[in-house]
């Protein structure tokens, strides 16, 4: 086989066959073998280091427990199945000490490794407890990504045996299902922000679990400040015998955190450590570095496919465009496989995917085929896809970073730290023993930095500061960071949202600002959206918003670029890229997304469906 590595990244739009074409081997020939020519992944020694990070506590789970839990898992269906389960768990263990720290603490922090049982079992031992209760309010647990939202509170609602939207529901944009009963509801970062704005004491919660807090995405470090002001003014007022305001408890929650710099912060020293894994993952470091990690992913899947057991493949990349060219390669492969081996299916999880797609990973799939998933890091943590045990790292991320200089923000791919690592690790062994396949050395791993930069310190603050002024805090510059932002990045953010008339000349929100936090866009965007019913465009407003939603509408294969370009000209407009993008929007709507069409005219039918889906969300919230 040679994969032909200067078309190959564009083999997504045109018809070469990197498998079956002229370049390749005969199906029959594809074997382990020729999979290998092309990579610098040579041979059985591809992967030099293997290294063992059980931390099972074998006198409780042996071996063989293990893989008799993993067929149990995959059969358990009924309420009995599912508590010998929650019992097996790490956490199980420790559940009288946890609700009693939560007892005597006003703020706690747990550290437990991946699939220990954290964000599952700490809401249900609460309410097992009688620490919750219909009367005596809600639990919390914020997860930086819907598709960990959604899937918890499936999980969890099975195991509690309730109705999903019952007792345990989520709430994530454009999707609530909660209801005056629930008592353990999930919920993305962005939505207890939202809430925050009618809500700021969160009087609704008494115990708010912030989980996955390593990710320190910008919403999570603006909610830890905002929790922790909610508890101080809940704490005063209870303890001025107010009685509309009982004590708000907060723990916090990761299997990676630096948890002295949390305690630190949140002015606790309950630090409640939950050791054990369930199930062991061996992970297996590249013996030389890789030059292309597209190369390399496609090539160690492939490989497991053809050597190891039965079990899904989960494959870290940095972006939907990587994503998308490995699903045809794969693809190609899977109609070229001998007929004795597994079929392949793959699915995809990134993040401008519509939330149905993405929940469409934990579909099983029929018996005799292998689920290859292709995730960005929005798999990284919280998430248990059943069936996955093999995991293939690329080490690759897209990372977003502002320029305050020139206004600009930009995404680039760089390596993922430690911590994302592991976390990616762990996403294995969550039912059964599990392999990582490390497609980087141990020296870089060793070399690589051991948390991600928050992203309060690289990122356009201007959507967090209009939040934070519509939340009433004015002092931006003094609020409680974790870590605080630089100056040059605040000031930037200031004088953004005073250009945009979100802000006056005092630094206070102006209507129009309070206005523009309600919508959970970009401040421009949601500017755009405003002025728009006033200039009677509003159709054309949300469809150009919906059309900035996505990476790009058209594709450009680097072996047809002319040809793209050419096919582009029809819908140019003089007056720029804007109308351009509407012009393709209505002819597509027009040919009614016609594949063919797409195809001729170099048009990204996924991203498209993308557009229309947004477009509809976008009309339902306004
Ligand atoms: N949606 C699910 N379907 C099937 N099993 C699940 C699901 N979610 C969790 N589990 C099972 O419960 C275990 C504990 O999951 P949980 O998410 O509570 O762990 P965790 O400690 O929070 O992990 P992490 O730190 O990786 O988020 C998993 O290892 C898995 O076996």
């Amino acid at each position: 086989m040679k994969i032909n590595k200067k078309r190959k990244r564009h083999s997504i739009s045109n018809d070469n066959k990197y498998i079956n074409g002229k370049d390749l081997d005969e199906p029959e020939q594809i074997n382990r073998k020729n999979l290998k020519v092309n990579n610098n992944i040579k041979d059985d020694n591809q992967f030099s280091k293997m290294e063992d990070i059980s931390k099972v506590d074998n006198k409780r789970i042996s071996h063989k427990k293990s893989n008799d839990s993993s067929k149990n898992s995959r059969e358990k269906k009924n309420g009995s199945d599912l508590i010998k389960f929650r019992k097996n768990l790490p956490i199980w263990q420790e559940r009288n000490n946890l609700v009693q720290a939560v007892k005597k603490n006003e703020t706690i922090i747990i550290m437990g490794e991946m699939g220990s049982g954290k964000s599952t079992q700490t809401p249900q031992f609460l309410v097992e407890f009688g620490l919750i209760s219909s009367k005596k309010g809600v639990i919390a647990i914020t997860q930086p990504r819907r598709v960990a939202a959604i899937s918890l509170a499936s999980r969890v609602s099975q195991e509690f045996g309730t109705q999903l939207g019952q007792k345990v529901g989520y709430s994530v944009r454009f999707d609530d299902k909660s209801s005056h009963s629930t008592i353990i509801k999930y919920l993305t970062d962005g939505m207890l922000l939202r809430e925050l704005l009618s809500d700021p004491l969160l009087l609704k919660y008494s115990i708010v679990i912030l989980d996955e807090a390593h990710e320190r995405t910008m919403r999570t470090d603006i909610l830890f400040g905002m929790v922790k002001r909610a508890q101080e003014i809940r704490k005063n007022k209870s303890n001025q015998e107010d009685k509309n305001y009982e004590p708000l408890k907060i723990i916090i929650m990761s299997a990676t955190l630096d948890a002295e710099k949390f305690a630190r912060y949140f002015n606790t020293s309950t630090i409640l450590k939950i050791p054990g894994r369930q199930f062991p993952v061996t992970i297996n470091y590249a013996s030389e570095p890789q030059s292309d990690y597209l190369d390399a992913a496609l090539t160690t899947t492939m490989q497991i496919h053809m050597d190891q057991p039965k079990g899904d493949i989960l494959v870290f990349l940095p972006g939907q465009e990587d994503i998308e060219i490995l699903e045809k390669l794969i693809n190609d492969y899977g109609t070229s496989l001998p007929p004795d081996k597994l079929k392949v299916i793959t699915c995809l999880l990134f993040a401008a995917l519509p939330t149905e797609q993405q929940t469409k990973v934990f579909d099983p799939v029929p018996p005799g085929t292998r689920k290859i998933i292709l995730a960005t890091n929005i798999a990284e943590t919280s998430i248990t896809i059943r069936g996955v045990q093999y995991v293939v790292d690329t080490a690759k991320c897209k990372i977003r970073k502002f320029n305050p200089r020139i206004g600009m923000e930009s995404l680039s791919i760089e390596n993922i730290s430690k911590n994302s690592a592991d976390q990616r690790m762990g996403r294995a062994g969550r039912e059964a023993s599990g392999v990582c396949y490390r497609l980087f050395t141990k020296d870089e791993y060793n070399r690589m930095e051991k948390d991600t930069e928050p992203e309060i310190k690289r990122c356009n603050l201007a959507p967090i500061i209009l939040l934070l002024k519509a939340l009433g805090i004015d002092d931006v510059l003094g609020f409680d960071y974790l870590d605080a932002p630089s100056r040059t990045l605040l000031k930037r953010a200031l004088e953004q949202l005073f250009i945009l008339k979100a802000l006056d000349s005092q630094g206070r929100i102006t209507e129009l600002g309070k206005k523009m936090a309600e919508f959970p866009l970009e401040p421009a965007y949601a500017k755009v959206l405003i002025v728009s019913q006033e200039m009677s465009c509003t159709r054309e407003a949300i469809e150009i918003v919906s059309l900035l939603s996505v990476e790009s509408i058209f594709f450009s294969p680097q072996d047809q670029r002319e040809h793209a370009s050419e096919m582009k000209k029809k819908f140019i407009s003089p007056f720029g890229d804007l109308i351009t993008f509407l012009n393709v929007l209505r002819s597509y709507e027009v040919q009614k997304g016609n594949s063919e069409w797409c195809h001729q005219n170099f048009i990204n039918r996924r991203n498209m469906k993308h557009v229309i889906v947004s477009m509809i969300l976008s009309c339902k919230f306004k």
